[in-house]
């Protein structure tokens, strides 16, 4: 958790946000970011002397030989020395005051001085692109019955030249630009009006973005054609009849495999209709039956009150094992907050994943709820900026970057999966983490903020057991120990595979597995099979001479990716995509024999085709789910018992809540177990609890099975017991003994650069300079050391660590100085609490 004394920050800049000190002391000069393509960094500007300006204001600033429209950064009460006052030019104007929350800037500031990066690039994952360039900025007459006692007649006649025109328009208000173009001199006049009260300046965002319109295809009753229809004719009506009718025209090409031309040829006869249709850009598209707030158990109830009990900044741990509701939880949380005219915001690890967490929101808070993340199109995210600053009572659910959504009436905060490691940012810079900023921001607006896990992350979890005086306030603890209507968790059974092998079965599927399979069809239940994805990937390699088919930008092998019957062989990178055709023969000794091994989702699901042919499969993985709505449609399909087993990988492990799922089976446990980083066990922990609690969550009761070659691994016996907290105990033992957080704080520095020996000797060359500190600064230095995967999409990486202690002030290194030591080729990035080490 942050702890301010420890503040890693270089100098404050002025400190921005509403505050007396603003007030009172005299600002002549102010920072502005301005909206100008190709325009890096911040400017400084002189504020006449009429003029009040406060950081987040929007501004007009003369630039170059045109006006622009700028942000307001920081207020300066004294030029930079280096600034000649002659050079500077003074802001012309006070477009838009209050747009942003009063604390928003603050916090962007505490981000950039926390995470070691510049403001800008804390900017640039806080605004959305393009937010001032799509602004207009126009003007309009303030209405007539506030302006008694004024005379135009003693106005300027530019002055009164602007001001008919505006009073002969319906709305008295115009462009700024289109004056400017109709009337000589407008400025002049405009700023006179402006001065006196006639009129006022606005920010108005233009017209939304048109609707995105999409091709789609209608069928339309046109059985007397139907004998004139070829056979591949007559399959493409009967997909889109099977379908209701009614599809995209991409996804019908997709569905049917067939040409555009095939489709129009169609729509010649008569037999379907192809239109634009408008698509929603708030992903709203499907419908959802509102609910009800439900009656809570008495652990729900005794949480919710502690909640709703808070004012003010607060934290609350809700610890609630799988299926005990936390969602509920947040839910009746969340709803007086908007009684009270406030809104809430919502972050959740990935929003693609998890359609069922979004419908549940709408459910209860039908257009009120809004979704925010960055695989937004640009247009979307500008409206649902502007929608959030109305300040109308909303809640905002997304991703990582939506912690900066800039709700100006913020009553509640709630990270849901605290513990996911996608809240972290691994880069470009910032690379903050989205719990820690939340936790600021919930100081900043004074607002509550609730962790949510099954699985606390090992930080959480220790400020939460911590003495309560501490500053800020440790999390409250609130625990839901078990299941709603008291069901239980499901037992979990460990294989081991090793025995498995000895007994004579070589297949990847424990007996155990299989017959548990088997019964699911008899039974008419489902289940999940689970694969972790990296550990065991599908390399390519050659039977006969050993050759493996590596990737040309990286140092890994590439997988093989094989989607369906009749799909294209294809082997790709995990890591930069690099994607080639699985060659026919060995290109290195020719043989025909090159096979792929380990056990990804289509192997798997190949192998329980020839076991098992008549379970019914779906794969959920990155090559089934590559398009956009593919995860709500393969979920869907599931939901409706279109097959009996949901193959996939890490995607699984999160918020599905499917009751008449029983069977949760992990296919090999170890890969998660073995892996180079000291979070490994907390992470294997962390996802196969969370898999397995995807078991047994109807009526009909659970069964878990996980195979594994390591069944005596302190982590498998913990997950089999249910048990958190020993678990907990013994891994921050470890954590002590190897002096890794939470018992310290680390600092990663990463180079990065396409030539291997200028990264390695930056980094050699850092470390040099940063060693001899270490005493004097009090802290511990690791490394250089290369990256375990060395070269990444053709750029090597290496890394130095930096160990902090908690217990005393650390005088860290002075970053541009640092910056300043590597050459043009090679980058570095400072990534503080880093989660992945490379
Ligand atoms: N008080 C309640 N009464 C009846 N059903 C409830 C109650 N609270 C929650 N449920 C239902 O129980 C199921 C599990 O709840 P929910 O998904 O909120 O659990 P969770 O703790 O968020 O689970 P996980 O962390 O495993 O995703 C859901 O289907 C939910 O609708
Ligand atoms: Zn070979
Ligand atoms: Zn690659």
């Amino acid at each position: 958790m942050f702890d301010s004394s420890l503040s890693l920050a270089t100098p404050l800049l002025a400190e921005s946000g509403i505050n007396d000190s603003y007030r009172f002391a005299t600002f002549s000069w102010v920072e502005v970011l301005v909206d100008c393509p190709g325009a890096q960094g911040l400017f400084t500007y002189a504020l006449p002397p009429d003029l009040t300006v406060q950081p987040g204001d929007i501004l007009t600033v003369p630039f170059g030989a045109q006006q622009v429209g700028a942000i307001a950064i920081h207020l300066l009460a004294q030029l930079p020395p280096d600034l000649p006052p002659t050079q500077v030019r003074e802001v012309e104007e006070v477009v838009s005051t209050g747009f942003f929350p009063a604390t928003y800037w603050t916090l962007l500031n505490q981000v950039a001085d926390y995470y070691c990066t510049s403001l800008m690039a804390v900017i640039r994952v806080a605004l959305p692109p393009g937010l001032l360039g799509r602004s207009q900025r126009r003007v309009r007459l303030i209405e007539l019955k506030a302006l008694g006692g004024l005379d135009p007649s003693e106005l300027s006649s530019v002055a009164q030249q602007v001001l008919s025109r505006l009073q002969a328009q319906k709305q008295g208000s115009y462009t700024w630009q289109y004056l400017q173009q109709k009337i000589s001199g407008a400025d002049r006049g405009l700023r006179e009006l402006l001065k006196q009260g006639w009129i006022e300046s606005y920010l108005e965002p233009p017209a939304t973005v048109r609707p995105k319109l999409r091709q789609a295809v209608t069928l339309v009753a046109a059985s007397h054609l139907e004998g004139s229809l070829s056979p591949r004719q007559q399959e493409i009506i009967q997909a889109l009849q099977r379908e209701g009718g009614d599809l995209w025209l991409s996804d019908l090409l997709q569905l049917c495999r067939t040409s555009s031309g095939t489709v129009q040829t169609l729509a010649k006869k008569g037999c379907i209709v192809i239109q634009p249709r408008e698509i929603l850009r708030a992903e709203a598209g499907v419908a959802i039956a509102p609910d009800q707030p439900k009656d809570l158990t008495p652990d729900q109830a005794q949480a919710l009150a502690t909640i709703t009990s808070l004012s003010g900044f607060a934290q609350v741990l809700l610890h609630g094992v799988t299926g005990s509701g936390k969602t509920e939880v947040y839910l009746q949380a969340i709803a007086p907050v908007l009684q009270h005219g406030q809104s809430a915001l919502v972050l959740v690890p990935e929003i693609g994943l998890t359609p069922q967490l979004t419908d549940r929101f709408r459910a209860r808070f039908g257009s009120k709820v809004c979704v925010y993340h960055s695989a937004l199109s640009e247009g979307e995210r500008y409206d649902t900026w502007r929608q959030m600053l109305s300040g109308s009572p909303q809640v905002v659910i997304g991703t990582r970057s939506a912690v900066f959504a800039p709700l100006p009436q913020l009553g509640l905060i709630i990270l849901d999966e605290e513990h996911d490691s996608s809240f972290k940012q691994d880069q470009p810079a910032p690379c903050y983490h989205a719990r820690t900023v939340a936790q600021w921001r919930a100081e900043l607006v004074n607002c509550p903020l609730i962790l949510g896990s099954a699985t606390p992350s090992i930080e959480t979890w220790v400020s939460a057991k911590a003495k309560q005086d501490v500053n800020p306030p440790a999390p409250h603890y609130l625990s839901l120990p078990s299941r709603v209507r008291s069901r239980p968790l499901p037992p979990i059974e460990v294989v081991d595979m090793r025995q498995e092998f000895q007994q004579g079965n070589r297949t990847i599927f424990s007996r155990a597995l299989q017959v548990a399979l088997e019964r699911l069809r008899e039974r008419g239940q489902q289940g999940i099979l689970f694969i972790h994805r990296r550990g065991h990937s599908t390399f390519v390699s050659c039977r006969s001479c050993g050759y493996v088919v590596d990737c040309p930008n990286c140092d890994v092998s590439l997988s093989y990716h094989h989607t369906h019957a009749e799909a294209t062989q294809l082997l790709r990178c995990h890591y930069c995509n690099h994607t080639a055709i699985h060659p026919p023969q060995c290109p290195e000794c020719s043989s025909p024999y090159l096979k792929f091994f380990g056990s990804g989702t289509q192997r798997v699901t190949q192998e329980l085709a020839k076991h098992l042919p008549d379970l019914r499969c779906l794969r959920f993985d990155s090559d089934t789910t590559r398009t956009k709505g593919s995860h709500r449609a393969l979920l869907t399909q599931f939901a409706q018992g279109d097959a009996d087993l949901l193959v996939g990988t890490q995607m699984l492990t999160k918020g599905i809540d499917l009751p008449q799922v029983t069977l949760v089976g992990v296919i090999a446990a170890d890969g998660l177990l073995h892996l180079p980083d000291f979070r490994a066990s907390e992470r294997a922990f962390q996802t196969l609890t969370q898999v397995a609690g995807r078991a047994g969550r109807g009526d009909e009761p659970g069964q878990v099975i996980i195979q594994t070659y390591s069944p005596e691994h302190f982590v498998v016996e913990a997950v089999q017991r249910h048990e958190y907290e020993p678990f907990v105990s013994a891994e921050l033992l470890q954590r002590q003994t190897l002096r890794f957080p939470p018992h310290n704080r680390l600092v990663l520095l990463k180079f990065s650069s396409p030539d291997p020996l200028a990264v390695q000797k930056t980094a050699k060359r850092i470390a040099a300079v940063l060693a001899p500190q270490q005493a004097e600064s009090g802290y511990e230095l690791l490394g250089p050391a290369p990256a375990s995967i060395l070269r990444v999409a053709r750029r090597y990486r290496w890394q130095v660590l930096l160990k902090l202690p908690l217990d005393r002030a650390v005088e860290l290194p002075d970053w541009n100085e640092l910056r300043s030591l590597c050459p043009p080729n090679v980058s570095m990035t400072v990534d503080v609490d880093p989660l992945n080490l490379l």
